[in-house]
């Protein structure tokens, strides 16, 4: 299970908690105090780092987060007291989680910046409907009907409130789905922005559940944002591991005994002219996701254009030969097909399906390896590099797809 997934099981079962803690403790009166600013100002921190970052999706989610908060915690002031407030508070409960899901699906580079200027217009617009209903809530007076009734409790039944509880519970499980799909950071901080929209309407008149709700969501839109910053720092965008900046952080961690590959994708400047660029980059790719599954704990790096690393550390080359022998024959196994630009289909899954059932040229694809460890003699990581590189040389020579040890001296 992916470090993603298990992010994301971790915060729905927060959410949950956030929920089930304040109907069974009674919170301090210092924390009930304090609990409704707490989403507030980390979610202001988030939303300004995902502007550093140049996440606009993210940014939008955030910002959309803090709106659907500040709606919330008006709502819940009002609700007992003006009953009109029921209905704005059943269709916010339907716009909120549609207007999320809309201003999300629209790519847009930051939240601060010109080409934002849809989205803008869009939020502007919904939030003014929702100011002018609240001040004229007559307008509200043909839906009233259906919406009279705060929260779940259902006492003079009507399937309004329930149809749309129903369709934010799809809203949240079509997000995860699309998650589920596409794996990335900004698509968790939607499936819980959507979990917490459904969760709080149920609870709206739980202050302390509203406020835990959106503290959590809060927190966790702020680890996602630096989730995306260390992704943009440390991992390769084309081949999705980690690059060359992490393996410089990783040398520096090593200790005395380590082992260092060096591998070489054979003729890819051929691969490239033959069939283009963007075979190539898929070539890297697949080449990537095998080397990523290097076994003998050897972690696997772009070193940069078409060279991995493999560092295995407090291992000697004769641990880790098997393991990268078993790379090399599985690359070369490999049954990789050429498709022209109009097969090749945008989606990574999508791909797997089709490879090898046919309509593309099926080509074979080889590595080949130069591996060295830390010697008494070669006692930095330049020069093990430096005796890696050699071996790899060796290699090309001797014909390519093949792997050679570097002296123990
Ligand atoms: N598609 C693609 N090609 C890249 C990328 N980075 C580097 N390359 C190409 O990788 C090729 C490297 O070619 P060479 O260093 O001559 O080596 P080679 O053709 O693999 O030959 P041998 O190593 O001797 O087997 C060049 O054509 C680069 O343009 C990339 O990100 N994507």
């Amino acid at each position: 299970m992916l470090a993603l997934d298990r992010f994301l099981l971790l915060l729905l079962g927060l959410l949950a908690c956030a929920v089930v803690v304040p109907m069974y403790v009674a919170l301090p009166p210092a924390m009930l105090a304090l609990l409704p600013w707490l989403p507030l100002g980390t979610m202001a921190v988030a939303l300004l780092l995902s502007q550093i970052y140049q996440q606009g999706r993210m940014g939008f989610v955030i910002l959309l987060s803090l709106l659907n908060y500040g709606i919330a915690i008006q709502l819940q002031q009002h609700l007992v007291t003006e009953p009109p407030t029921q209905s704005l508070y059943w269709l916010w409960a339907l716009s909120a989680p549609v207007l999320l899901q809309l201003i999300t699906a629209l790519a847009v580079p930051l939240v601060f910046h010109r080409r934002a200027i849809g989205h803008w217009l869009l939020i502007v617009i919904a939030m003014t409907v929702a100011l002018w209903l609240w001040h004229q809530p007559e307008q509200l007076g043909v839906i009233n009907p259906w919406m009279q009734h705060r929260s779940l409790a259902l006492v003079d039944w009507s399937p309004a409130p329930l149809i749309i509880l129903a369709i934010q519970l799809i809203i949240v499980m079509l997000s995860w789905v699309n998650y589920l799909l596409n794996k990335s950071h900004d698509l968790i901080a939607i499936v819980l922005a959507q979990a917490v929209l459904l969760l709080s309407t149920v609870w709206i008149e739980q202050a302390a559940i509203v406020a835990l709700l959106a503290t959590t969501l809060a927190v966790a839109h702020f680890i996602l944002v630096l989730g995306l910053g260390h992704q943009l720092a440390f991992i390769d965008e084309l081949t999705n591991i980690p690059g060359r900046r992490a393996l410089n952080m990783a040398l520096a961690r090593l200790g005395k005994r380590y082992t260092i590959a060096m591998v070489d994708i054979d003729h890819f400047k051929k691969f490239n002219d033959t069939h283009g660029h963007d075979v190539g980059d898929e070539v890297l790719q697949m080449v990537a996701q095998q080397i990523n599954n290097v076994g003998a704990g050897g972690k696997a790096y772009r070193y940069g254009g078409e060279e991995f690393s493999v560092v295995f550390a407090g291992k000697d080359p004769k641990q880790c030969q098997a393991a990268l022998e078993q790379i090399r024959t599985d690359i070369a196994d490999y049954r990789f097909v050429v498709r022209s630009a109009k097969q090749r289909p945008n989606d990574g899954k999508q791909g797997k399906t089709q490879r090898g059932a046919g309509g593309g040229k099926t080509v074979q694809v080889t590595i080949s390896l130069g591996v060295a460890n830390r010697t008494a003699k070669r006692n930095d990581s330049d020069s093990v590099f430096k005796a890696a590189d050699n071996a790899l040389y060796r290699a090309k020579k001797a014909g390519r797809n093949c792997l050679k040890l570097a002296s123990s001296s």
